[in-house]
């Protein structure tokens, strides 16, 4: 996978965000995901983790979904069915104060994904419109051995085409910290582990293409997650949400005034 060095955000060279935008393209035509490091520098980069820390520090993080306790050797008092927290997460939208780094990230994320998707020769890319995105989600593993399970992001139509991950953590050794994001692209056979390594961004397909898990972590693990909408899709599932909505406003209303006439 071609792993761009996108540094050059600092030094704004045209060319090498040319060369990005091209490998990020050759990578989500071939593989279904892109990786890119050193996407905008240590500087930057530090300024993001930041910003994070004090969220969390702040407590404005959602408690994680509880999950059953990963670890077989459980101490005897915390029983093997015991519950810990999974990833706590707060969504930002980008201009509420304290969030101007992230916010910063996500515009720099938007150019990228809205240049590949206009580019010319884009392949897969340009069968999509990328006009809106989600928040960004602000994720952090608190370490204790969470993991998340092998899931498809977009399994229904919701709208989402590319997921697109911004790691922040510094000297990352899976090796004794786990928390690998283990992809596994179909159809095919292979499979991609990649490290939350710190300026790290990657992009991967939304949808049944890319089940993906992460493996359980043992150090405090900080992600930012947006996902991108392709309109046409985007626009189909908000019709049949409101199509299954005035089937079931229809559906009460009309239970409701039956009782109404036998209760008379
Ligand atoms: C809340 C939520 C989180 C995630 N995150 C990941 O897949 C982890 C990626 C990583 O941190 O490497 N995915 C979905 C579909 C939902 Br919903
Ligand atoms: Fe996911």
């Amino acid at each position: 996978i071609g792993l761009a060095d996108a540094s050059f955000m600092g030094s704004g060279s045209e060319r090498r965000y040319e060369d990005l935008c091209r490998n990020i393209i050759n990578d989500m035509n071939q593989y279904g995901l892109s990786v890119v490091d050193d996407f905008l520098g240590m500087e930057t980069g530090l300024k993001i983790l930041n910003e994070v820390r004090s969220m969390y520090n702040a407590g404005a993080f959602h408690d994680g979904q509880l999950v059953h306790n990963q670890k077989p050797d459980a101490p005897s008092s915390a029983v093997r069915g015991d519950k810990i927290r999974g990833d706590k997460i707060k969504w930002v939208g980008g201009n509420e104060p304290g969030c101007s780094n992230v916010w910063y990230l996500t515009n720099q994320i938007d150019s990228v994904v809205y240049r590949v998707n206009t580019m010319k020769d884009n392949g897969i890319l340009g069968n999509y419109h990328i006009r809106e995105r989600t928040r960004a989600m602000v994720a952090c593993y608190p370490g204790s051995g969470t993991h998340y399970v092998m899931h498809v992001d977009n399994p229904n139509k919701d709208g989402r085409v590319i997921t697109a991950i911004y790691y922040l953590n510094i000297n990352w050794d899976a090796r004794e910290s786990g928390g690998i994001l283990r992809i596994r692209p179909t159809p095919g056979t292979t499979v991609a582990d990649i490290e939350p390594k710190f300026d790290r961004l990657i992009f991967f397909w939304s949808d049944i293409r890319n089940p993906h898990e992460v493996q359980p972590a043992h150090r405090t693990r900080y992600a930012i997650t947006v996902w991108y909408f392709d309109a046409k899709e985007r626009e189909e599932a908000l019709n049949r949400a409101k199509l299954e909505n005035s089937r079931t406003n229809n559906a009460i209303i009309s239970s409701t005034s039956q009782g109404h006439a036998q209760s008379q």
